[in-house]
């Protein structure tokens, strides 16, 4: 199981930026994965934020697998289910996530 996520650090350094937030959130739209932006500068709490996100969703595909393991539903219900949740806890279209907002 592998997971994409597009993290754009020293957020901080406004001046020197040369990604675009837009750049980097349509690339993380075609891929399909979160995008965020953040700052090591600014705390261990800033980026810590980011990787208890990768654990929820690896938590979530995990259950999920789980589930289908144990279905009573049929395959197709529980998928779209899935589907469903993951694209309303992640925004069908990725959006910047500031980790403290
Ligand atoms: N201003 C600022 N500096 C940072 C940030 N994250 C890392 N740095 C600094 O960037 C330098 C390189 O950090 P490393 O952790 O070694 O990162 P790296 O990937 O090896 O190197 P880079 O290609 O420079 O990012 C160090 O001086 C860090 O203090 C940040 O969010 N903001």
């Amino acid at each position: 199981m592998s997971f994409t996520i597009i993290v754009g650090n020293k957020k901080d350094l406004k001046d020197q930026r040369r990604v675009g937030v837009d750049e980097g959130r349509d690339l993380a739209f075609q891929i399909g994965c979160s995008f965020y932006e953040c700052s090591a500068r600014m705390g261990i709490e800033h980026v810590k934020k980011i990787f208890h996100d990768i654990v929820r969703q690896i938590r979530s595909v995990q259950n999920f697998k789980a589930t289908l393991n144990h279905r009573k539903t049929s395959k197709v219900e529980l998928t779209k289910k899935f589907l469903c949740r993951y694209f309303m806890c992640h925004g069908l279209r990725p959006t910047v996530r500031d980790p403290f907002l």
